[in-house]
């Protein structure tokens, strides 16, 4: 008895096959995920490369912010799976990532300005979005990923605009492996047939067949949309036929209308974002003027302050130069750490919808907490003549790109009474609103009721009055921050409320006191 006999060499040489087979399905997979690591290597070392040194314009472009959270998030979810072991354990302990409601806000973001500013989704893709602020290209993958994102939102106005871009950008990308086509056409179809496009849906739908024949969801849904058709043009399968061929040669007519929403003035409030600066007529223009104020105050009476009036009615001041950039540096430095992300709940959709970044209630900036912030305070008594004895605390929010505030009153309305009954002092008479930052493209505080623009400037600060002289809130004050389109915005907020001015406001700046 040999182990050399040929037989039993025979029979083991079966293992040998088999090992060679598993040993070689190993490597693959290994090689498969070493070539996943070093893509998604590459391309975050492409993009340190791109923004190192100059951070705040490379962020400030929102293709780049959008891509960059998808990288820290759901990219390097997949990542960290397969290369956790490489990974150092206190990465995860030490060091911030985003959060997953970071990178949908941020593609929410991204469709927010594709809207208010309409910018073409695929100008958008190119990374053509400014001439100043080029982003790279997206993939095919990125648009449908932004298509997805849409699409579990219920949003299907965007998830038509994105997957049909990520058809496109996948006829044109030489690897296309990386998506694939027929996922998209899925999520193209149900977007287009919830878009009113029966047509489209059925020959998206056609198109899905072609590539895979016996897709079981596709061929319901064929019979589904020729039913539809069939009964909306009351017509014979011979007359759907001729109809679809008519439709054919015409090229489908795709419609893709944005749905409705909750806010009326939706539309006169983003023409106004887009408007780029004030459109008043002359005769309210010819009213306005621009003089330094002092007021005789000691504090004033060296050095004057620049006040231009901006709107008539409501009166809106704004303020110049009134803060140092040594100053705001402070600020920011006092308010960074305790930014957290304000979610504003869109009734529609029952959504949380990501909008800025502000300091909780619990955190606000107190006079006594820097000489800075008081000397603010007090520089605002000195103008205003209002006392600041029963002004909030300085709230500062910070807007990245596509950030904004939608219409709004800043005073609390007679059914919400109690809405500032916790300060004491009465409503919020009147808002002081410090721009802490330039903003390259968009960004402006609008006065929607009255076509009213008031452009972010570094130092600067706007004041107006929420009630009139009787404690009526007055509704022309209705405003909003407008999307951020390119760059980063910071303000700072002090509110000055109704209690010890009694005395103060006949003698202010106010024309209807
Ligand atoms: O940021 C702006 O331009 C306006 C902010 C605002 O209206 C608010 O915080 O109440
Ligand atoms: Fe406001």
């Amino acid at each position: 008895e040999s182990f050399t006999s040929t037989t039993h060499l025979t029979y083991l040489f079966n293992t040998e096959v088999e090992l060679a087979k598993q040993l070689e399905s190993y490597l693959h997979e290994e090689y498969e995920r070493l070539d996943r690591v070093e893509k998604f290597l590459n391309i975050i070392k492409d993009e340190i490369r791109q923004a190192q040194g100059k951070e705040e314009n490379y962020f400030g472009n929102p293709i780049n912010a959008y891509l960059f959270t998808k990288h820290l998030t759901v990219d390097w979810y997949g990542i960290e799976e397969i290369a956790s072991r490489a990974i150092s354990k206190d990465m995860g302990d030490n060091w911030v990532f985003p959060a997953f409601e970071d990178y949908t806000g941020s593609a929410i973001a991204l469709m927010r300005l594709q809207d208010t500013y309409k910018l073409n989704t695929s100008e958008l893709a190119s990374g053509e979005i400014s001439a100043n602020f080029k982003s790279r290209k997206l993939t095919a993958v990125e648009c449908y990923d932004l298509g997805r994102i849409a699409y579990t939102n219920k949003d299907f106005y965007h998830t038509l605009m994105w997957m049909q871009e990520a058809l496109d950008q996948l006829e044109k990308e030489e690897n296309k492996t990386s998506v694939n086509k027929v996922d998209i056409l899925d999520h193209l179809a149900y977007a287009t047939s919830q878009q009113g496009n029966l047509e489209h849906a059925l020959a998206v739908t056609e198109e899905i067949l072609n590539i895979v024949p016996d897709h079981v969801r596709a061929r319901n849904n064929k019979e589904y949309y020729e039913d539809l058709i069939r009964n909306q043009t009351l017509g014979s399968d011979e007359e759907l036929k001729l109809f679809r061929r008519v439709k054919r040669i015409n090229n489908i007519q795709i419609k893709n209308d944005r749905p409705k929403d909750y806010l009326d003035e939706r539309e006169a409030y983003e023409a106004l974002c887009r408007s780029n600066g004030p459109e008043l007529s002359p005769k309210i223009r010819a009213k306005l003027f621009c003089h330094y104020r002092h007021n005789n105050h000691p504090y004033l009476i060296l050095r004057p302050v620049r006040e231009e009036q901006l709107l008539n009615d409501p009166a809106v001041y704004l303020y110049h130069d009134i803060i140092s950039d040594k100053d705001i540096d402070e600020i920011k430095k006092l308010a960074l750490p305790r930014l957290q992300r304000a979610v504003v709940r869109d009734a529609e959709t029952d959504t949380f919808k990501p909008a800025t970044y502000r300091i909780s209630k619990s955190a606000w900036l107190r006079n006594e907490e820097s000489p800075i912030v008081a000397r603010l305070s007090r520089l605002i008594e000195a103008l205003t003549n209002l006392s600041m004895a029963t002004a909030e605390d300085l709230q500062v929010a910070n807007y990245g790109v596509g950030g904004h505030y939608e219409p709004h009153f800043d005073f609390a309305r007679k059914t919400e009474k109690d809405a500032f009954a916790s300060f004491g002092a009465g409503n919020r008479i009147a808002t002081w609103l410090t721009y802490f930052t330039d903003v390259e493209k968009g960004g402006a505080t609008v006065f929607t009721a009255r076509n009213g623009y008031v452009k972010p400037k570094k130092g600067s600060a706007a004041f107006w009055y929420n009630l009139h002289a009787s404690g009526e809130g007055d509704y022309t004050t209705r405003h909003a921050a407008c999307p951020v389109l390119i760059g980063n915005k910071w303000v700072g907020n002090k509110w000055i409320h109704e209690r010890g001015q009694e005395f103060r406001r006949r003698c202010s700046v106010d024309p209807m006191a």
